[in-house]
């Protein structure tokens, strides 16, 4: 299993960026969580902040907005040349024109759902989109505890992209550790997003660490 390490940003040095993405640049991705305060009840980083972020980056950006109206707001981040856009399915209108949309810029498309929300509620839509973010905490908060409940959606997500033959990523977010990503792997995680875990310690062996044991896990397939 091809495991990708995507360190989330939120629990980087808000004041060192620069030094911060340097230090993670054996990940796969930078994932960085953009919150409006209205769609979660945080707020963190507008365009001109990710703008700058993608020109000092040594590694791709995910970015995972956590924000009303994805359908208006979505597509500018994706003219920025980050390399995927993940919006909220609770949160959009048309989320299949707005996948074309991120992928007419270039950006590939992803679609989140919270903890509440059921598998049903994208299943048809998936094949529009390039990655599925599966929710393992309430958003808005870094260093929240990891909800193993999730893991059956995890799983018939898996079983679904695999039945239906699509490439889609399926990415977990929120309490991955060293001692949660197995358990997310085998249930079919292939993307893992994870913020205090690799920050915390040295980001750079916490990255190879975590990468090991996602690869390691006793996989479906
Ligand atoms: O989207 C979110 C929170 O809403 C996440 O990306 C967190 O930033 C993950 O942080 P940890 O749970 O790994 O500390």
């Amino acid at each position: 299993m091809n495991a990708r390490i995507n360190p989330s940003i939120l629990a980087a040095d808000f004041a060192n960026f620069e030094r911060d993405l340097n230090r993670i640049s054996t990940a796969d991705a930078a994932h960085v969580d953009v919150m409006d305060n209205h769609f979660v009840p945080n707020l963190t980083f507008g365009q001109p902040m990710v703008e700058r972020l993608q020109e000092i980056t040594p590694v791709p950006l995910d970015l995972h907005l956590m924000i009303e109206d994805p359908d208006h707001w979505a597509p500018q981040f994706a003219e920025m040349g980050v390399f995927s856009v993940t919006f909220h399915a609770e949160a959009a209108t048309s989320p299949v024109t707005l996948a074309r949309k991120l992928r007419e810029r270039g950006a590939r498309a992803g679609i989140a759902i919270n903890p509440a929300t059921p598998l049903s509620a994208v299943e048809e839509i998936l094949p529009h989109f390039d990655q599925l973010l599966i929710m393992t905490v309430e958003p808005g908060f870094g260093g929240q505890s990891f909800m193993a409940d999730m893991m059956p959606k995890l799983a018939k997500a898996d079983a679904l992209r695999r039945s239906h033959g699509l490439e889609t990523w399926l990415q977990v977010d929120g309490g991955i550790s060293l001692d949660t990503i197995e358990l997310a792997a085998a249930n079919g995680a292939d993307t893992f997003v994870a913020g205090s875990a690799v920050f915390r310690g040295d980001p750079g062996e916490q990255i190879a660490a975590l990468r090991a044991a996602a690869t390691a896990a006793p996989h479906a397939h």
